[in-house]
């Protein structure tokens, strides 16, 4: 039976089954505080049972709207930040890898998807700018605060641009808002433009909410199947129902972090050997710095993508400090076959391998990289997943949500909030003269002695 699994049977050397199992009295108690709804941050829980309530008809809306968008557009402009934009590009590179080369395969017609709104470069932005000339696009904001500084500047450049392109009344067919259901700028200015909107629910937050509009709108409009990737949603939620940590691979992954981190080990590698999963690195890394990195505690999440990063990073991995820990996802199937050449001399030594397929040699790589690392000290578990498709994904961002919040319960903090963000943005505002700032500006001169 396919399934996604947890595994930590190799590096029983630095790591037994018994030191985990141990721990499922911390586990039963993260556990009820999660599902009896009783922790910290119980107020934004909404995630937790989302794919098996997924509201039908707003999935139905999201699908109409995707299919409008392919029709009107060539690209659509996804605008967001955080957790309001890394999940749709997680699945978005993992199951459409030529998106990597800037086209689709086997499309009719092709809509390109791409990313604004996430950083402030202005290099960046010029460019997109520039490369929309002469292109059909539309734009999706997805901005639950709907304050967010860099979705909201990105937001206006490419309005702008579509107004000057479409005139005020065609845009506004063009503009797919994803926000709070009353409160924000956002809300306020799809209320007086009359742009399609979508909600995000109030009890769920921003890295918890790839199963919301936020991710379903774009995923579908990329032309991914949502309810393969729902569904697989709904087959995790339900199969992660237990405490039992023997059942519960999630739980088990928790624990195993939950173990490592009380042993002094405070660096997770996300580690993978395939490139797709580049961006499901980056969305986890948000789900977990966000939820557990607070009151000085917490691991630091951190990726690798293999084998590239062993011929920069490996050195590290293998011989550096030893506070690191590595998570190795390992997909079972490479979905297309690539092998080597067979060019019928042996200048380069690769004789052996000719023939031989790509995929088989990376599985080899990565069975030596994890003995390696086992023996320089380096636990690794590893998370298994049958195969790329938009079923096994959905169970895989389940699975990660999940085990978060546990892990984040077990930690003693509330996986929910992230109070830390705001300092960054206190100081930008007063800097850039925001009217109402004028003190802070003043500390912050004499303290930085500007
Ligand atoms: O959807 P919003 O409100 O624009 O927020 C985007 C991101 O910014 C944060 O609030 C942090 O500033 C994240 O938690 C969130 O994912």
């Amino acid at each position: 039976m396919k399934i996604i699994d947890f595994d930590i049977s190799q590096s029983a050397s630095l790591i037994t089954d018994d030191s985990i199992q141990k721990l499922q009295p911390h586990i039963n108690l993260a556990h009820q505080l999660l599902h009896e709804k009783t922790g910290p941050g119980k107020e934004y829980l909404g995630w937790l049972e989302l794919p098996s309530k997924i509201n039908k008809e707003e999935i139905e809306r999201i699908k109409e709207a995707a299919l409008a968008i392919r029709e009107q557009s060539d690209v659509l402009v996804v605008i967001g930040i955080g957790g309001s934009y890394l999940g749709a590009r997680a699945v978005l590179e993992l199951l459409q890898p030529s998106r990597l080369f800037g086209t689709q395969k086997g499309r009719a017609k092709e809509l390109q998807v791409v990313f604004a709104g996430h950083q402030m470069d202005a290099d960046y932005l010029y460019h997109l700018k520039h490369w929309l000339k002469g292109k059909e696009f539309s734009i999706n904001v997805i901005s639950k605060s709907g304050t967010t500084t860099e979705p909201a500047i990105a937001f206006r450049i490419f309005r702008q641009l579509l107004e000057e392109r479409y005139g005020d009344i065609e845009s506004r067919k063009r503009i797919y808002v994803t926000t709070d259901a009353r409160k924000g700028a956002l809300k306020n200015l799809a209320d007086e433009k009359g742009y399609q909107s979508f909600i995000i629910p109030d009890d769920v937050g921003g890295r918890y909410s790839v199963f919301t509009p936020v991710g379903t709108l774009p995923i579908a409009a990329a032309g991914i199947d949502i309810d393969e990737l729902l569904c697989g949603a709904a087959k995790a939620e339900k199969s992660l129902e237990t405490p039992c940590l023997k059942s519960n691979a999630a739980y088990r992954y928790a624990a195993y972090r939950s173990f490592l981190y009380q042993q002094g080990k405070s660096i997770e590698i996300l580690a993978s050997f395939d490139s797709q999963y580049h961006y499901l690195c980056e969305w986890w890394k948000q789900l977990f710095g966000e939820s557990e990195g607070k009151e000085k505690k917490g691991i630091f999440p951190t990726s690798l993508q293999y084998t590239t990063d062993l011929h920069s990073m490996g050195q590290y991995v293998q011989d550096g400090r030893r506070i690191v820990f590595e998570t190795v996802i390992k997909t079972e199937e490479s979905k297309e076959s690539v092998l080597v050449p067979d060019t019928g001399d042996n200048n380069d030594g690769l004789e052996y391998l000719k023939n031989k397929e790509l995929g088989m040699i990376n599985n080899k790589a990565l069975e030596g990289t994890i003995m390696a690392h086992i023996d320089g000290g380096v636990p690794v578990g590893i998370l298994s997943v049958p195969e790329k498709s938009a079923f096994w994904i959905g169970y895989l961002m389940y699975f990660f949500q999940k085990s978060c919040a546990i892990s984040g319960y077990m930690l003693g903090v509330n996986p929910f909030d992230q109070p830390g963000v705001e300092d960054y943005k206190r100081n930008m505002f007063s800097l850039l003269g925001k009217p109402g700032t004028e003190q802070l500006r003043q500390e912050l001169e004499v303290k930085w002695k500007k």
